[in-house]
């Protein structure tokens, strides 16, 4: 099978692309060869699909509010070709054979490529580590407690261990329930404002200072999910200055978003970790430019319209992303001229691939799995939720002017989505 991608701007040259049997065969200017399919991406730029190490897809037990399939198609709608899946579904990921049987049914049901998260202990809370190592014979990719932190430090450090002798990295929800309070929403004067109660950032940092100990005496691979704190940031830095194999992500967000931007008791501005302040925002901004949080991921946390209604004292946490990431980072980072596009996809495709070893997941070069999106980066619009794939339209960007809409994206030279005609 040969796809041929005619007239597709690659680092700013007009270039085509042959794929062949699912790979990328060629890259140059005016490839003629007799092909299976032909697409004419005048006026896209080709950029290699993104990976979101971050994304809830809820099935099984949750499909309300999100499936694989769709949650698959809304992957395919941003741009995304590879996707990790957090183990926060019903029942949770927690046995190897819970984690055989999510990878068989991803493999099903998904149009793009999934790797599977193990959780750290049974069903996110209990205490004493799960079974890593046999997870990560049944396919588990990485390991997390996604939706709630780990409070016994026993457990950490037993979960750290087996990751380490699995050799799979643990991606962190930090979160201190004793420091929580009940809070909705970032403590602060805008909680007080708006007469919401607040938690505090150091059930983030707290937390993290402890695992940071533990990282570096075990050697694990840890990483931050999320990282929400200007001092958390300054851990990280130092951790990694330290030499520690630490790595973090940042979700668009928490980069996008502060809690003075909240003016009202809106349930599209309530997530876990809360939108911080300014300053910390500044600071995640800051830490990703200089490299100390290593990647974007967007916690892509569908829930039905129901549950994301009346006020943030009620509603469940969460907001969509798969479906918003490219266009606001372009918009916000690429289009504003503070980084290049390049360096974008440092951040959405290459760290990512990495950190997480995917290496399923192509990098646009030759011999590499054609995973594609073409994207147009000249013509604005507005984020509208009704055009998400997604079942979750919960998204506090509705109605923002982008740049970066997805064209077509493929999986191994496989078409998976293709924008509708207007
Ligand atoms: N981010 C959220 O607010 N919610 C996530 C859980 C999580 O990422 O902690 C979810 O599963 O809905
Ligand atoms: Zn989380
Ligand atoms: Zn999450």
């Amino acid at each position: 099978m040969r796809v041929l991608i005619k007239h597709v701007a690659i680092n700013k040259r007009c270039l085509d692309i042959l794929i062949v049997d699912g790979k990328i065969a060629k890259i140059a200017r005016g490839i003629e060869v007799p092909a299976d399919e032909e697409i004419n991406a005048h006026g896209a730029t080709a950029i290699p699909g993104l990976i979101d190490v971050h994304v809830h897809f809820r099935e099984p037990g949750l499909t309300y509010k999100e499936t694989i399939e769709t949650g698959s198609h809304a992957a395919a709608h941003g741009g995304f070709t590879t996707v990790m899946t957090m183990p926060n579904v019903k029942p949770v990921v927690d046995t190897a054979e819970k984690v055989r049987h999510q990878v068989l049914l991803n493999q099903e049901s998904s149009l793009v490529k999934i790797g599977q998260f193990g959780a750290l202990s049974a069903d996110l809370v209990g205490v004493g580590a799960a079974d890593l190592q046999k997870m990560a014979d049944a396919g588990a990719m990485a390991f997390s407690n996604d939706g709630h932190g780990v409070q016994d430090a026993q457990t950490m450090l037993e979960a750290m261990k087996a990751a380490r002798q699995a050799d799979r990295v643990i991606s962190a929800h930090l979160e201190d329930d004793s420091l929580i309070q009940g809070g909705v929403m970032n403590a602060g004067p805008q909680a007080k404002r708006l007469d919401l109660p607040g938690m505090t950032g150091l059930s983030e940092s707290t937390q993290l200072a402890r695992d940071l100990v533990m990282a570096q005496a075990t050697g694990v691979k840890y990483h931050i999910a999320h990282i929400s704190t200007k001092e958390s940031v300054a851990q990280v830095r130092l951790a990694k200055q330290m030499g520690l194999a630490v790595t973090a992500e940042v979700s668009p967000h928490h980069l996008f978003l502060d809690d003075s931007m909240i003016e009202t008791d809106d349930p599209m501005f309530k997530m876990n970790p809360p939108l911080r302040s300014r300053a910390d925002r500044l600071a995640l901004i800051a830490g990703l430019l200089d490299g100390t949080i290593d990647m974007i991921a967007t916690d892509h946390a569908p829930h039905s319209a129901e549950e994301k209604s009346g006020s943030m004292n009620d509603c469940s946490f969460g907001i969509v992303g798969l479906e918003t990431a490219l266009p606001l980072v372009y918009t916000r980072f690429v289009k504003s001229g503070l980084v290049d596009l390049d360096t974008v996809l440092d951040w959405m495709v290459r760290r990512p691939k990495q950190v997480f070893n995917l290496v399923s997941a192509g990098e646009l070069r030759v011999g590499d799995a054609a995973d594609i999106a073409l994207v147009d980066f000249i013509h604005p619009y507005k984020i509208n939720p009704a055009e998400f794939e997604s079942k979750g339209k919960n998204t506090p960007f509705t109605g923002q002017e982008v740049y970066g809409k997805v064209l077509k994206t493929l999986v191994d030279g496989h078409l998976v989505y293709q924008a509708k005609k207007e």
